[in-house]
């Protein structure tokens, strides 16, 4: 029998509306102020309310960019190099800066006059929905240009606007992330879960659960049949499809909210001071901002919940993550080196065609390949053939795929770009490995090689050694347990203040107002768990023994796990990588990106389409051939995402790869 989730509302309805007005039919457990919607009556706030709320916050927010100046001036905000657990994802560039604070601006006067209402959080949202457009239209809408789309204009915009020629900014970059389901926050607009809706006592701090739950990988926990590339290409789609967004200080400093913990948009980590790791040094708090907020694509409060401290989509063009690691460097470099490759042969062929033609026809033939790559190989990997088959992910053998749907939201859910997706930190292994050709593996610690881009060149062994080195060795099980390379030492620059990454998801999950475990459960036709039991039907039905004791440890009530520990820590489903509620989300997502891409490389739309010789030539691509044709590496096995024992078996498993591009530039 199929073990695909009972889903019960029709796939494409959540796709195209999200969940919003569903919670009674889908009877979501007591979690948190969604889970009591129209219990009270809407009070619709009068004009007068409203503007005074409006000017309260315009006052309120100069005077906290003051503050933020201050504490610039002070120097306690630093620059990028000087500041503690710095990542390139803390980079957010001023054009979503300045989303977020028109953000602000209506979240805070949703704040103010729910106040002044004096209504209770969950009556909050019906009465803001309510809220008519005119009063709304004093704060400046930022997605207010709606971009004019040229029907017959055969290439994908570079900011991915007017692929929903209806719907022009459904998918732009430094648009919003969807939500399936309401935010849920305690005060129902914009503070962090961080209190049980069972008891009403705060939850655990997100430190300690890491530390509870999320603790050391080992060697132990490998798995025997996936490659470490399966878990680099994870990270290469997840810096493809979406960024988010994170506060910054004035002048785009890096705010210090361990000083500053009470500030706007600090959401610092609190440490206890027996931590097993940073215990030692004496740290009690490990920086980290909020997410940016924004208005919805409408700009109107009818619809906040779908976007209430939702955050931006910056699909940039120059990824400034690159650097972050040189595993994640080497897959950037032979991709880029795919598409000149292509471009070259694609002007020997047609030399008539000028830069821009060969530009985007190259571009259009990459994204096709890595989208193939994504579909028939990857998710193959994290998903099964089952639940493939089930979401109907899997590309066809021949023909044209026919079901575009225009009012399906490609758009990045927030439950998938929060939690799900970030499955692959649990992959992660403690070593970048490398090899060069006729040497033996060497080996280094993940914590030294962060923001290090000339570890690229040597003595890592360039792009080939460290690609050999991804498919040569295993990638950790997705479960409870992480390497502390990313919980204790993540972008560490001196001992003891390093980051955690496990506890940085759980708290960013609250941060982004995801709802709690046994919520989505629900939302994906699971059961959610009554007790800490494992595997009864009552209990954990999707966890170990050994998880769900970890749980209990952790959690004082089933009802209090947060979604990301609870995710990550579900056994796999068969033939998958990841646990069924993961599988729901990250399936649905991929569903999404499928169905909603006017530009889906197996689409028959008018215009954009391949021929069929040219869709028959990409369907033969895989990634081991775009490594073999980007590299000096000439013998590798024919799917780089399972693990292959080298170099034992090398002759065996190995196959001598021709080069492709001219059959794929020929038909074009
Ligand atoms: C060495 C490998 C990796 C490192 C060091 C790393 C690090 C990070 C960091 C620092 C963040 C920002 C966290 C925040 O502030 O909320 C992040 C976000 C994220 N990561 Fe990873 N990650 C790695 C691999 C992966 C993999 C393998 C996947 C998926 C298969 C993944 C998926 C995501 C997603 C979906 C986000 C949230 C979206 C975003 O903020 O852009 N990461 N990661």
């Amino acid at each position: 029998a199929l073990s695909v989730p009972n889903v019960k509302l029709s796939l494409n309805e959540i796709l195209e509306t999200g969940l919003q007005s569903e919670n009674k039919r889908i009877g979501l457990p007591k979690s948190g102020v969604a889970s009591k919607p129209g219990l009270e009556p809407a009070i619709v706030p009068s004009k007068a309310v409203l503007d005074q709320s409006l000017q309260a916050a315009k006052t309120a927010s100069l005077k906290l960019d003051n503050i933020d100046q201050q504490q610039q001036r002070s120097g306690i905000d630093k620059s990028d190099t000087q500041a503690e657990m710095f990542g390139p994802h803390l980079f957010t560039n001023d054009k979503a800066l300045e989303i977020g604070q028109i953000g602000d601006v209506f979240l805070q006067t949703a704040s103010n006059t729910v106040k002044k209402l004096g209504i209770s959080p969950s009556a909050a949202r019906d009465s803001l929905r309510r809220i008519t457009l005119p009063v709304i239209d004093r704060i400046r809408c930022p997605f207010q240009i709606i971009p004019r789309c040229n029907t017959n204009y055969p290439y994908r915009q570079p900011d991915g606007s007017c692929n929903n020629l209806k719907h022009p900014l459904w998918g732009k970059a430094f648009t919003p992330f969807e939500r399936f389901i309401p935010g849920f926050y305690d005060d129902g607009i914009q503070s962090p879960r961080e209190t049980s809706a069972v008891s009403g006592q705060k939850l655990p701090g997100t430190r300690r659960i890491s530390v509870t739950v999320h603790s050391a990988s080992t060697s132990l926990h490998e798995m025997d049949d996936v490659s470490h590339f399966t878990m680099e290409f994870g990270q290469f789609v997840s810096h493809d499809i979406q960024r988010n967004a994170l506060s910054r200080g004035y002048l785009g400093s890096n705010m210090d909210c361990c000083r500053t913990p009470t500030r706007r948009n600090c959401f610092p980590i609190s440490i206890d001071a027996n931590d097993p790791h940073f215990g030692r040094f004496g740290r009690r708090c490990m920086n980290m901002v909020r997410a940016l907020p924004t208005p919805n694509l409408e700009c109107t409060f009818g619809k906040l919940k779908s976007a209430d401290n939702g955050n931006l989509l910056p699909k940039d063009n120059s990824d400034v993550r690159v650097n972050q690691q040189p595993m994640l460097m080497s897959l950037h470099t032979i991709w880029m080196k795919e598409h000149n490759r292509i471009a070259t042969e694609l002007a020997k062929i047609n030399p008539h065609w000028n830069d821009e033609k060969l530009f985007q026809e190259a571009r259009k033939i990459v994204i096709a390949e890595l989208q193939h790559i994504t579909y028939n190989e990857y998710l193959e990997e994290i998903l099964g053939n089952q639940y493939l088959q089930a979401f109907d992910l899997k590309p066809r053998a021949s023909g044209y795929f026919t079901k575009y749907n225009a009012n399906t939201k490609p758009q990045i859910r927030n439950s998938f770009a929060a939690a799900a997706f970030r499955f692959g930190h649990s992959m992660i292994r403690d070593k970048v490995a490398y090899r060069k050709t006729g040497q033996t593996t060497r080996q280094e610690y993940l914590f030294r090689t962060f923001l290090r881009p000339e570890l690229i060149y040597s003595p890592l062994g360039g792009v080939d050694g460290v690609t050999r080195g991804l498919y040569e060795a295993a990638a950790q099980s997705v479960d409870r347990l992480f390497t502390t390379q990313i919980t204790n030492h993540l972008f560490e620059r001196r001992p003891g203040f390093g980051g955690d990454l496990a506890a940085i998801n759980i708290q960013r999950g609250r941060d982004h107002g995801m709802a709690n475990y046994n919520t989505w459960r629900v939302v994906c036709g699971l059961k959610p768990a009554e007790t800490f039991q494992a595997q009864t039907h009552r209990g954990l039905l999707d966890h170990t023994a050994d998880a769900a004791k970890a749980l209990s440890k952790a959690y004082a009530h089933p009802d209090d796990i947060d979604f990301y520990t609870g995710g990550v820590s579900e056994i796999p489903i068969s033939g998958g990588k990841v646990g069924p509620l993961f599988a729901c989300i990250i399936g649905l997502q991929f569903k999404a990106l499928k169905y909603g891409d006017r530009f889906f490389y197996e689409s028959n739309n008018a215009n954009v389409k391949f021929t069929p010789q040219q869709l028959a030539e990409i369907r033969k691509t895989t990634m081991a051939r775009v490594i073999c044709d980007n590299t000096n590496i000439d013998q590798l096995p024919t799917d780089v995402f399972r693990k292959t024992k080298f170099p034992s078996n090398l002759i065996k498993d190995a196959i001598h790869l021709e080069n492709l591009t001219s059959n794929i530039g020929k038909t074009v």
